[in-house]
């Protein structure tokens, strides 16, 4: 029976089709369920014609309506089409003359170039590059290494004529896909071997036949990154009501073999700089996860923010549609799920959280009753990093403890008087109760670790910043089975105060461990300006400390403008251009909901609520926004600190405020003669900030300041003299 199969690039338009051409795409889609071959190439309303002189007479369009046109990909055996495009009438007529669709020999999967715009620049470049001193680009690469990641002669000819990055970006939207990701990551300066590993080798089926090039129906099957097989109408309305969730359908090879591997034989990681789909991912693995459950096993599904909660939750939602099974998974934050394991256990007294601004000022007080006289700062970090990290519960284990790592120097016969700081600290919490929340991790772990883990698997997004103690919590929500924990992350998106090595807390995902390297979210201008903040800053691996990640081949398929960056003679001026930028962006069609602004600090976004507010703009604190789909705010402009945007994303981003005070802030960072290690790590998490705030843009991304201009975007060299 005949079926009609979507393309991915027909669901990249689909937010631009009115309804009744989304209607007529459903109908199309019926007609291809109902009919014989026969009766479909014979249908006058479809009109599923070939076009005289295209470039490849499997080509050819059908009616949607008076005006639209379909492309399809109507191979000459087998009984799939695959729907490529719908474009207005004359547009879809020229853009089909010129596609030719093939089958990539190693990926086994179709593809489709623009071979008459290949075909009418080649010889051009050619020339050029013949009498260019040049190069060329991939000269370093042979035809054998090359045909092995799947270049066919085509795209080899055509890749011999390029000398740089520019040409190869010219090229590139006009190349077979998976033919062109091969090439971009060369490019960028990935090997054969990383090439093979982390493109070529997931695109991969298990078949030893050889490939048959003329055998489209089994081609379709194997190009699940792109094309999608819709078997009811319903799942097909709902694709054509969530044009934006192309995620829930598309994977990337990466994404897919990561998300989708039947089973590990423990915990596994996967990494990727911001934008690249871990979240998804993540998402994605639950699903997978929640097919295998036993009954009365459940999921625990934890990130960092409330926010990202929020996202998870929705996520989730569009991803699994059976309650019933979404039921089985219990979405919070890390600290949320202590709370819970806390508050449940026998005989619980409630304790009030402790805020992180009361945190040195008891410490200052613990230190004055003992008599130490070193920093509260000091104390509070020799707390988290020493006492809390490594589960310290006694002098003789404080006296024992390691204090690698740490810049500042105690010797030991000091220890006693700072142990005795740290009960005082404690038990002057527990007077007044309350406690911190990372001791409330502590104890969660403990009560889990003597009553049995209560999940069968648990997903953690935004690993980055999670503290050891919350690593053993997780260590304890589940049992040291295979599929135990899945974990996401980007350790250059570590913005608090939390370093840890996976390997040291006993997680080891050696061999588990998928780094994803494609952004889905921002455009290559912003994704290049923004790397810039990083560029050349060690920034240690979370599988194992004494590694670095790299962000080497991180790249995006969109294309935008450039950041736009901008300094200011006084705040309010500042204010005013940033009502003028988001005007300038509604004005251009962007919803409020759609954007966001962000700022290092509460009170610059307050006076950024109210500027916004006073000019006649919807604006809301993201302190305030409940959830992201919240009615009657869903059309106000978005705005919080860098750290709230952690794991968000916006169509347009203004990061406000990006002064020389406000990053580094000097409060944040510890001055290097207390720790110079603390110092260089807090800055290296003040860089980060900017950078996440700055990631979190997928078509703009505006930055301003008053005075002067950050360092870090002075070092970077972002548009800042
Ligand atoms: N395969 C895909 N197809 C289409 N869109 C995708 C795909 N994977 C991810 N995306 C989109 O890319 C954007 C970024 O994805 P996601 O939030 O999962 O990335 P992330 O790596 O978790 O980002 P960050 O680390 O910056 O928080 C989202 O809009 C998501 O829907």
């Amino acid at each position: 029976m005949p079926q009609l199969a979507f393309d991915i690039g027909f669901f990249a338009e689909l937010p631009k089709l009115q309804p009744p051409v989304r209607k007529g795409v459903l109908d199309a889609w019926e007609k291809f369920n109902r009919l014989t071959l026969d009766q479909l190439f014979k249908d006058q309303g479809l009109k599923l014609e070939s076009l005289v002189k295209a470039k490849d007479k499997q080509i050819r369009t059908i009616r949607i309506d008076q005006f639209w046109r379909g492309v399809v990909l109507a191979p000459p055996t087998g009984d799939t089409f695959v729907l490529l495009r719908v474009m207005q009438h004359d547009k879809a007529i020229a853009w089909a003359m010129k596609q030719k669709s093939s089958i990539n020999e190693v990926t086994r999967a179709v593809e489709i170039r623009d071979a008459a715009t290949l075909d009418e620049i080649t010889p051009a470049y050619e020339r050029v590059a013949d009498h260019s001193s040049k190069v060329r680009l991939f000269a370093k690469f042979s035809d054998g290494d090359l045909k092995a990641l799947g270049i066919d002669d085509e795209t080899l000819r055509q890749a011999r004529s390029l000398v740089d990055q520019e040409q190869l970006d010219v090229f590139a939207p006009l190349l077979p896909q998976d033919q062109r990701e091969v090439l971009q990551y060369l490019a960028s300066g990935c090997t054969v071997e990383e090439v093979w590993q982390d493109i070529v080798a997931p695109a991969l089926h298990a078949s030893t036949k050889p490939v048959d090039t003329r055998d489209y129906e089994t081609a379709i099957q194997h190009t699940r990154a792109r094309i999608a097989l819709v078997t009811a109408p319903e799942e097909l309305r709902d694709i054509l009501e969530k044009p934006f969730a192309a995620w829930r359908v598309f994977l990337h090879p990466s994404q897919r073999k990561v998300a989708y591997r039947a089973s590990y034989s423990g915990p596994a990681q996967v990494t990727g700089g911001p934008g690249t789909g871990k979240t998804v991912v993540a998402l994605h693995r639950v699903k997978h996860l929640l097919g295998y459950l036993r009954d009365g096993d459940r999921i625990l599904l934890t990130t960092y923010t409330n926010a990202l909660v929020n996202a998870l939750r929705s996520g989730l939602e569009s991803l699994v549609e059976d309650p019933e099974l979404r039921e089985r998974v219990d979405i919070s934050t890390v600290d949320g799920f202590a709370g819970r394991v806390v508050a449940e256990a026998p005989g619980a007294v409630t304790l009030r959280p402790l805020m992180s601004n009361e945190e040195v000022s008891r410490w200052g007080r613990a230190a004055k009753a003992t008599g130490f006289t070193g920093s509260a700062q000091f104390l509070a970090q020799e707390y988290r990093h020493v006492v809390l990290a490594q589960g310290i519960g006694s002098l003789a284990e404080y006296e024992a403890a390691d204090r690698r790592g740490r810049g500042s120097r105690l010797t030991a016969a000091e220890r006693p008087l700072v142990w005795k700081t740290v009960e005082r600290f404690t038990a002057g919490l527990a007077a007044d109760g309350c406690r911190t929340w990372l001791q409330t991790c502590v104890e969660a772990a403990g009560l889990l670790e003597a009553k049995g883990p209560p999940y069968r698997h648990v997903v953690v997004d935004e690993a980055q910043d999670l503290h050891p103690a919350q690593w053993r919590l997780l260590r304890a929500a589940v049992p040291a089975r295979p599929d135990d924990l899945f974990i996401a992350g980007d350790p250059h998106q570590r913005i608090y105060d939390s370093k840890v090595s996976l390997k040291s807390l006993g997680i080891r995902v050696t061999g588990r461990s998928v780094k994803l390297r494609k952004n889905y979210r921002s455009t290559q201008e912003i994704l290049r300006w923004s790397t810039a903040l990083l560029i050349g800053r060690p920034i240690a691996q979370f599988e194992d400390e004494g590694r670095n990640e790299t962000l080497l081949g991180y790249r995006s398929a969109l294309h935008g403008d450039g950041p736009a960056v901008r300094g200011a003679a006084s705040e309010e001026a500042e204010l005013d251009a940033l009502v003028d930028q988001v005007r300038a962006w509604m004005d251009a069609g962007v919803g409020a909901g759609e954007i966001g602004v962000s700022a290092r600090f509460n009170k610059t976004c307050a006076k950024a609520v109210a500027h916004l507010k006073d000019a006649g703009v919807p604006a809301v604190s993201l302190r305030n926004a409940s959830g992201d789909s919240a009615t009657g705010e869903e059309a106000a402009v978005r705005v919080g600190t860098m750290h709230s945007f952690k794991g968000l994303e916006f169509r347009c981003v203004a990061v406000i405020g990006v002064n020389d005070e406000a990053l580094p802030f000097a409060k944040a960072v510890t001055p290097p003669d207390v720790d110079p290690k603390q110092h260089e790590t807090d800055m290296m998490s003040e860089r980060c900030l900017l950078f996440v705030a700055c990631t979190r843009a997928r078509d703009s991304l505006y930055v301003s300041w008053t005075g002067q201009p950050s360092p870090f975007l002075v070092e970077a060299g972002c548009g800042v003299d």
